[in-house]
């Protein structure tokens, strides 16, 4: 049977801490390599996707040039190729050049093997999730981004996106379900982009932002409390592409009714005696509101409500995404730096840890406005959790019970003993006071080391 497990490459010119690294990885499969050359051939010939790679190779073992000659070669050749990078001790600028220059990650010399197999596991697993994004993109339209433009590595999220875009292709109602910044209206757009009516408009109008005359006139047209225009209105707007109905629940029941009226005979009436035009638009709602609870406790029209929600999608809040925030954060850092803070290049252990502790009460908005302050606020090449303003006071959190109390008590200490520690395990175990397989269990049950 051939083997199927995922390959890593160690270039490292030590003959014994190539054999203590042989035995230390039974999940994948290993290439070792001495030299920059046999690096670069063994990159070509078995395509690994994670390469730790020694800075100090022959013929420079006590500098770095060949090290990052290395670097640069095999990025250029496999550019998605996740490569961790060993600096000496207090060799951290290296480490941290090398991370500008397109490294992945860094570990610190003499090697703490546990430290560094979840750093390789990490970055085995951003690297699935990067080609996984990137076969969401490429199975869109050709126009289009699409659900590429959705940044998620947790399944209930890809669900949500598969969902998304199946039902894309017909024309049922969709109501997306999620707190504030979920992503509904990124979502929403993704879906107008896969369906068929992608070169028609997509209009988006939101009901809670308007008293029920101004929402009424928005919708349908002509001025407020006056008839209906046909032809000025939003609907009109969206004639043959998707109207997207931000905030729902907030619509005033009298305007529920109106809205039913309208989708019942999907036809604008002009006032001023005009024949009324056909509306051909294809419905996506949002809400931040159960309306599904709303609709049985009459706060909602419950006719209007099936009409609207031929297909409900609820969209997990950010804290129920494993792994999303950091992937997310990274994306944003990314996407930011050049207009924002060029010389920024990367997260810091203490930031990564944060980012997993946090609640996310205001979800991916609220992790864009943080990066967008951290990226302003950033000093050195690595974003820190006080750059993001998640440093310990800010992560007291909401904690409702003793259990949500010990456990972001929990959090909070590991999270500052790996910071203090730079993310080695056996350290911080140590500062801790538990054993190395203990704080695995937790970093484990809380889902830190994504
Ligand atoms: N999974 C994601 N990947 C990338 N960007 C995202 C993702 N989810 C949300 N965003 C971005 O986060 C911001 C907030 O998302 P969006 O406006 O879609 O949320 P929303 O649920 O409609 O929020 P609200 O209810 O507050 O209007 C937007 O800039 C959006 O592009």
């Amino acid at each position: 049977m051939s083997d199927t497990r995922p390959k890593l490459l160690i270039v490292e010119d030590d003959p014994g801490l190539q054999r203590q690294l042989r035995w230390a990885y039974d999940d994948y499969r290993l290439f070792i390599a001495g030299d920059r050359d046999e690096a670069i051939e063994m990159l070509r010939a078995e395509t690994p996707d994670v390469v730790t790679l020694d800075l100090g190779l022959p013929p420079d073992p006590d500098g770095t040039s060949e090290g990052f000659a290395a670097l640069a070669d095999m990025l250029r050749i496999k550019p998605d190729t996740k490569i961790i990078v060993a600096s000496g001790h207090g060799a951290r600028d290296s480490a941290l050049e090398a991370i500008a220059g397109g490294a992945y990650d860094f570990y610190q010399k003499p090697v703490d093997i546990d430290e560094l197999g979840l750093i390789v596991r990490r970055a085995f697993h951003v690297h699935a999730l990067e080609q996984e994004n990137a076969r969401l993109a490429d199975s869109a339209p050709a126009d289009g981004q699409v659900l590429g433009r959705l940044i998620t590595s947790a399944p209930e999220m890809s669900r949500v996106a598969r969902t998304i875009e199946r039902v894309a292709h017909t024309d049922v109602s969709v109501l997306l379900m999620g707190g504030s910044g979920t992503g509904k209206a990124l979502l929403a757009e993704g879906l107008h982009d896969a369906s068929p009516r992608r070169d028609a408009p997509f209009v988006t109008v939101n009901c809670a932002a308007l008293p029920e005359p101004l929402l009424e006139a928005e919708l349908f047209g002509g001025m407020p409390g006056g008839g209906a225009r046909a032809g000025s209105g939003r609907i009109a707007q969206a004639r043959g592409g998707t109207l997207f109905l931000d905030e729902v629940g907030d619509m005033p029941l009298t305007m529920q009714a109106k809205l039913l009226l309208f989708l019942q005979e999907r036809r604008i009436d002009a006032a001023d005696g005009d024949a009324p035009a056909n509306a051909d638009v294809r419905i996506v709602c949002a809400s931040h509101r159960d309306l599904e609870e709303m609709a049985a406790s009459g706060a909602f029209r419950e006719d209007l409500y099936y009409r609207l929600a031929e297909i409900v999608v609820r969209i997990p809040p950010l804290k129920d995404r494993p792994g999303d925030p950091a992937l997310l954060a990274r994306h944003f850092l990314n996407r930011m730096a050049q207009d924002l803070n060029p010389q920024v290049k990367g997260l810091a252990p203490d930031a990564l840890a944060a980012l997993d502790a946090w609640s996310w009460p205001g979800n991916v908005r609220e992790l864009e406005n943080r990066m967008k302050r951290a990226m302003i606020m950033a000093d050195g090449k690595l974003i820190t959790a006080a750059d993001l303003d998640l440093d310990e006071d800010a992560a007291d959190g909401d904690a409702v019970n003793l259990k949500a109390a010990r456990e972001m008590a929990d959090r909070r200490a590991i999270r500052r003993a790996m910071a203090r520690t730079d993310g080695n395990i056996s350290g911080a175990a140590r500062m801790l006071g538990i054993s190395r397989p203990t704080l695995y269990d937790l970093l484990k049950q809380y889902q830190m080391q994504g």
